[in-house]
């Protein structure tokens, strides 16, 4: 470096508080979980159907929710405890539950990725 110049402050890095690094750890443990065949439940709860799509859906759910938009009040800084990760996983299972018929395949899915956030969650704090 030249003598005298002043050194630019480097980028302050954006460091993950400990509770950001558990949320997206608890996120990311739903959003990979696979079944014994190498299936990845969470696909189809990333996105909800438009209101145009499922109109039925908005008529039956107060309060759709799906991950992305899980996904974007976390990197929002919106979850200041897991606690509040955890209803919104919750609303969004129970969604699931009360529109879908327990036969189907996203009912059953919906059980599955609920005990896996449990199960999950459960490591975390006994860490
Ligand atoms: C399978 N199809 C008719 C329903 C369907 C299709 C997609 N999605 C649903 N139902 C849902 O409850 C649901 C939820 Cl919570 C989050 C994200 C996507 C969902």
């Amino acid at each position: 470096r030249r003598s005298g110049v002043a050194a630019s402050p480097k980028k302050a890095r954006t460091q993950t508080t400990p509770l950001q690094q558990k949320l997206t750890d608890l996120y990311e443990a739903v959003r990979n979980f696979t079944d014994n065949r190498g299936r990845r439940l969470s696909t189809v709860f990333q996105r909800l159907p438009s209101r145009s799509e499922l109109p039925d859906y908005y008529a039956a759910i107060k309060r759709p929710i799906d991950m992305e938009r899980i996904r974007s009040y976390m990197v929002q800084g919106r979850y200041q405890d897991v606690d509040s990760l955890a209803e919104d996983f919750i609303l969004m299972f129970n969604n699931a539950c009360t529109y879908n018929e327990p036969e189907s395949l996203i009912y059953r899915d919906a059980l599955l990725l609920h005990r896996a956030f449990l199960e999950a969650r459960r490591q975390m704090e006994d860490e």
